[in-house]
This record gives C-alpha cells, structure tokens and sequence, in this order.
C-alpha cells in the first residue's frame, strides 16, 4: 500500500469512518474515495463531505481528495415470516378481498384437483369467520386426535377423500360466529400448523378469511406462505377487495408472490339454453384486474348449481370424473403450479421438474 494511501486510511479510522469505506485507490496524488453516507439526508451527506474535504487538506494537504459519497440503499423492513413447517413443500394460501366470492369453495376444489394428480395434499381451514372446510368435505362433528410424535403429543389431521384437514370449525363448532382478536386467531392457526403432525405434504392449501385487515396480516405472517391466489367474482365492489388483497401480499414485509387471480361465479347458463352465457356480475372482470396490475389470470369459473350442491353436501365438485366443471378446477390448479413454480426462485430445479411433470404442466422455466 502506498504511504499515501496508508495515511487516508489512517484519516479515515481516526474520524470513525474505515467501515463506510466502498473503495480507496490513490493515483498519483489523486486520492479517489467512495464512501457510504449513512444517511440518505442531503444534509448528512453535505456534513460528511465537508469534514472529510477539511479533514485531508488540513491532514493530507499533498493528496488531491476525489470524493464520491454514496447512499447506502434502504434497508429493505425485515421480511416476517413463520419458520417453514417440516415435512410441507409448498403452502398455497386462497385469499378473497371480500366475503362469500366462493373463496372455500375454489380451496376446497383446487385441494382435490392437487390430489388427483398425485400430490399429498393438506388443508388449513384458517377462516375463522366461517369455517366451512368441516361441512364441504362431510366430516362435521369430527375432532382431530393426539398422536405421539417423538415424546411430543401432536394433532392429526381429520383426512377425507385423501385429503388431511384441519379447521378450525373442529374446535369451535361451524355455527359458531367467532369473533376472535387478531392475535388469539393468529395463536390458534399457529398451533393447528405447528402442533400438528401434517407428514409429508407436497401442498398444504390455507383458505384465509376474507378480508385485508390486522388479523390477516398476522395470520399471514404466522405461516411461511409459498404463493398466494386471490377469488374474486367481476363485481366490482368485489374487485376493488381483491386488489387490497393483492396488495397485502405485495407489500414489502409480507412479500408473498401472487400466483394469480381466479374469477369465481363469471357467468352462468341454464341448462336450457346451454349456449347462452349470462354475465350475472359483470363480465372480465377479474381478468381485465389481473391484466392491469400484472399478476396471472389463472381462469374463470361459472356459476354452476352442481358445484353449490357438491358444497352442501360435503362431496367437492372436482372429485367428478369427466365433468366439465371439474376440468375447469383441474385446469386452473394446473395454472396455479405452473405459476408458482414460474414466481418461487426458492424451489431447487428438480422440485420445479418434478412438480410441473406430475401437474401435466408444460415443462419448467427453471
Ligand atoms: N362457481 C360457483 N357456482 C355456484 N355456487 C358457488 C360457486 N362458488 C361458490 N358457490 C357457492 O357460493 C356460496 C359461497 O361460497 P364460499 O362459502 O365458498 O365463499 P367464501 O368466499 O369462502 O365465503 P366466506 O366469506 O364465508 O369465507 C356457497 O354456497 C357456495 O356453494
């Protein structure tokens, strides 16, 4: 090191400032310094670049001080995240800016749809509002029972055409309104993810409840969520919730990627008339929002009176085989895998293959 160079370096550490340095290289008698201002206030960085200009000519009055403040780039607000729940791959929350868009509905579905390509599915009832994963798949009445795993008593899941449940209507009753604080809520989730003994899982499916406020935000920080997909019906009251909800999962400390949009109840026709097409809320209008803010549109489904009725009667639409509705459900958790895999930079390449092969999604951009 050239004594030059020795000595700025002395300067610096005599004023506190060697770990802001980005680079020091002397030429000649040029002394050329990037240096980070800890502050990105103009005033701050004036201040240093005042001390510093006095500091060598009074110290170093042989150097020529080319000086290059930088301003060190915001620091990003700690992303607040749950640890990642052993054993469970990827963690798709369904979320709907407003309440009764069909958002259990299309979770429940897009469970089965999983399941009929292969994966091991789970599902997280996590609508405290209105848990109705217990009535969709006929298991009312059930509670989950204690396993033993590794000296630790755990819950296990009440499973049902494959699939393993939890919800939180097994602890508090289905017809029970819950009006439960943010926190409580986001404890009793915690618990249902944490001590429970879910195994292996490929997908575990949350459905959320509606909405966008405190109690999401910490039932979303709560679990370390892969992708989230938003319901909403082209109405547009429930379009502008849907963008909230959007926007919830964009925002800087929950950074959850959109894996898209999905319009429920996008028209309706009878079975009289099976050309006819009614646009009973609108037409496009999840899919002009998704277009517009830039997330997929991952497709649209009718208003079916079977799909209603597979709901009540706790048998999911999609376990039909060959019907046209259940190919739409098929068709659009397809879109939902590839777009998870397309948005999740974490997923190792084999995973992003073997996912997207077992889907029948076209092969993986990886
Ligand atoms: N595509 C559809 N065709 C016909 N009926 C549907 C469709 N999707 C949902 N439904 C019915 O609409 C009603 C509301 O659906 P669901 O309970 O899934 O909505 P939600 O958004 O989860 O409601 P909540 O706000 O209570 O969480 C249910 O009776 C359901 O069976």
């Amino acid at each position: 090191m050239s004594s030059l160079k020795n000595r700025a370096m002395a300067i610096l550490e005599e004023m506190g400032l060697e770990n802001w340095v980005k680079n020091l290289q002397v030429m000649g008698n040029d002394i050329v310094l990037d240096i980070v201002s800890h502050s990105p206030a103009m005033h701050e960085r004036k201040r240093l670049e005042q001390a510093l200009k006095i500091t060598f000519s009074e110290q170093l009055p042989e150097g020529n001080l080319k000086l290059n403040i930088l301003v060190e780039s915001q620091e990003k607000p700690a992303e607040i995240k749950g640890n990642d729940i052993p054993g469970v791959k990827n963690i798709i929350a369904i979320s709907s800016g407003k309440g009764g868009v069909g958002k259990s509905t299309v979770s429940s579905n897009i469970a089965i749809s999983l399941q009929k390509m292969g994966f091991s599915v789970g599902l997280l009832d996590a609508d405290i509002y209105g848990p109705s994963m217990p009535t969709m798949f006929d298991v009312e009445g059930h509670q989950p029972h204690s396993v033993q795993v590794n000296g630790k008593s755990m819950m296990k899941p009440v499973e049902s055409y494959g699939i393993k449940l939890l919800s939180i209507g097994f602890f508090a009753g289905t017809d029970q309104a819950i009006v439960w604080r943010g926190p409580m809520a986001a404890k009793a989730l915690n618990q249902m993810i944490r001590d429970a003994h879910w195994g292996e899982l490929d997908f575990l499916v949350v459905d959320l409840p509606p909405g966008t406020g405190d109690i999401h935000l910490s039932i979303v920080q709560q679990i370390p969520i892969t992708g989230a997909v938003i319901v909403s019906t082209p109405q547009n009251i429930a379009l502008a919730d849907a963008r909230k909800g959007v926007s919830m999962f964009q925002m800087e400390a929950i950074n959850v990627p959109v894996l898209g949009i999905v319009e429920n109840m996008a028209y309706f026709t009878p079975a009289e008339l099976p050309n006819n097409k009614y646009y009973i809320f609108g037409q496009n209008g999840a899919k002009d929002l998704a277009e517009k803010i830039g997330v997929p549109f991952l497709g649209e489904i009718p208003l079916v009176q079977s799909i209603r009725e597979a709901a009540d009667v706790g048998r999911p639409a999609a376990l039909q085989d060959n019907t046209e509705v259940a190919s739409t459900y098929m068709k659009i958790t397809q879109n939902i895998v590839q777009s998870l895999v397309e948005r999740n930079n974490t997923l190792p390449p084999t995973e992003a293959v073997r996912i997207t092969t077992m889907a029948g999604c076209s092969a993986a951009k990886k």
